[in-house]
């Protein structure tokens, strides 16, 4: 299949083409209208919001937490309001969990689909849909543990190039930095060196990646119809990304020699090269946001709480005493890229505990379906096929019958005795449950860990907040903010050793000189 072009796409513009539109437009227009502005109903059963619905529904796509907890905090278990023509439920309680993660019929991709619209629809490639069964079979096949074990050399050595310039201005912001990074080190996972090394098509995949988060307007969701400016950076982020991966997996597939990289595993799979973008496209999306904004709260978090910090300080200390030899003279990513992945995966509780529960405070988006299957009850609620279900994850995560303090940082809550996340059935859902828990929950912990021992071991820091400051205490996640999961306010990593690594000292000396590592400097690399 040839590489759509997106330029010729938008400026070339047939008679035809403006025809067809033009008729479509005028067919379209008033009956979406109609559909957008008919007063909604009230149904026996679940309370209906009412009023004009594109008016009702505007701020569940601009202020989305808000908006459902306004409701259920009036005293509302259940509600309903209209998005275009579908019907939307709003659910909260045990009850509705036990269906919401487990009945069949519910589908999680046409959920997202439909009322998330960030994603890349494939239908801008002419990429033929892949099945949700079909795309969480090549993650399993890509996460699986030898694939991991390949690809983790090269993730520490991408942190450590990326790092580099961190930290000369003294002050870094984890919501561009961190990002940043995890997005690089994922799509190394789902891709291939050649793209990982050059800098410039990474540049460029991270803007159009942005670009797209972006465009998911409630313009482009209420109105989708009306050739809005959204909608057209939509579709042309969608033909960029398409185009420059389609690039790279050309490149691999012409390699006289296979390599061990995702790429080249999809291509031994039998994957076509467009199935092979809508995979990566798919891995990126459903990774790059939770995993970066899970590792920058993970840092935030223990900038304000020395008791958890030095735990599992202590913990990589251990881990590198373990398994790497301390006398020899190596660049730190290399000592840590030496360390096995069930070391990694199993002698950090500590870690685990501290991810565990920034991922309770921090997981608070809704959870969409769709019913594709037969109606269902719940209570005197009947769920109709082709009904939207939204389930918010702070009926849990945030709730106060479940968790003591729920906005408090507290890991050792989890722990023998205290187990709150075991009141109620479906409590803990930092990595789904029931039908469709995360697929890539190896991967993302493994990514996390990377990072954040690349960086506790490799800087030092302190919070600050925009003035210079240390703030008193944490800033409150802005719950509203589902694209990029920052504060309010900002918050910033001040690197307390800028001025010696201007002057040339390398990441990790300080750490391995105050472990008592003494032979072992740490190597430029
Ligand atoms: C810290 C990082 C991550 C967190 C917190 C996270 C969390 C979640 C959660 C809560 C769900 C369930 C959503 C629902 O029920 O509606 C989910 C599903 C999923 N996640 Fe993740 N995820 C992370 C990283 C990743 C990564 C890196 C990938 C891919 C490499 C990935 C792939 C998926 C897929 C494919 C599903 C849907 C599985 C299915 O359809 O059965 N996730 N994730």
């Amino acid at each position: 299949m040839p590489t759509p072009n997106p330029t010729v796409l938008t400026l070339e513009w047939p008679l035809t083409q403006s025809a067809i539109f033009f008729t479509t437009l005028a067919i379209s227009v008033p009956m979406t209208l109609a559909i957008l502005l008919r007063p909604s109903k009230s149904k026996a059963g679940v309370h209906d919001l009412g009023g004009i619905p594109i008016f009702t529904a505007w701020t569940f796509f601009t202020k989305r937490y808000d908006f459902l907890w306004k409701h259920f905090n009036s005293g509302k278990k259940y509600f309903q309001f209209r998005v275009l023509q579908h019907r939307v439920i709003a659910l909260s309680g045990e009850e509705a969990r036990k269906i919401f993660f487990v009945e069949q019929g519910l589908s999680l991709n046409e959920g997202y689909r439909i009322l998330m619209g960030a994603a890349p629809r494939l239908e801008d490639i002419n990429v033929r849909d892949i099945q949700e069964g079909d795309f969480v079979k090549r993650l399993l096949l890509l996460i699986h543990k030898d694939q991991v074990l390949d690809v983790l050399p090269a993730l520490f050595e991408n942190v450590n190039r990326r790092t580099k310039d961190w930290g000369n201005e003294g002050r870094i912001n984890p919501f561009k930095e961190v990002y940043d990074l995890v997005f690089q080190i994922t799509v190394r996972m789902a891709t291939c060196q050649e793209l990982a090394e050059n800098k410039d098509d990474i540049e460029r995949l991270t803007q159009h990646y942005w670009d797209l988060e972006k465009s998911a307007t409630p313009v482009a969701l209420l109105l989708p119809w009306f050739p809005s400016q959204a909608k057209k950076a939509q579709r042309n982020s969608t033909r960029a990304l398409f185009t420059l991966l389609h690039k790279y997996v050309d490149l691999r597939r012409k390699a006289p020699v296979p390599s061990s990289d995702s790429i080249d595993t999809l291509i031994a799979y039998g994957d076509t090269n467009e199935a092979i973008v809508g995979v990566i496209m798919g891995i990126i999306f459903a990774g790059v946001i939770n995993t970066g904004a899970t590792s920058c709260w993970i840092l935030l978090n223990l900038g304000v709480n020395p008791e958890w910090k030095s735990k599992v300080m202590e913990e990589l200390k251990t881990l590198i005493t373990n398994h790497t030899n301390t006398l020899f003279k190596e660049p730190l990513h290399k000592r840590l890229a030496a360390i096995p992945l069930s070391a990694w995966e199993e002698e950090l509780p500590a870690l685990d505990l501290v991810i565990r529960e920034t991922l309770r405070i921090t997981t608070s988006g809704t959870a969409i379906r769709r019913n594709l299957g037969k109606d269902i009850l719940l209570a005197d609620t009947t769920l109709r096929r082709g009904d939207f279900l939204a389930y918010s994850l702070a009926d849990v995560h945030l709730n106060a019958d479940i968790y003591t303090d729920p906005t408090k940082f507290a890991p050792g809550r989890f722990t023998k005795g205290k187990e709150e996340d075991q009141k109620e059935t479906y409590t803990y859902i930092g990595w789904g449950v029931g039908r469709h828990p995360c697929a890539g929950m190896r991967i993302a912990k493994m990514e996390m860990k990377v990072v954040l021992a690349m960086f506790l071991v490799g800087f030092e820091y302190e919070l600050v907040d925009s003035s210079g400051n240390f703030p008193k205490e944490l800033p409150l996640q802005d719950r509203n903010d589902i694209q990029q999961v920052r504060s309010a306010p900002m918050i910033f990593l001040r690197d307390l050793r800028a001025g010696d690594r201007l002057k040339g000292s390398i990441p990790g000396t300080a750490f391995f000189e105050r472990q008592g590592f003494k032979d072992s400097l740490v190597m430029s690399s």
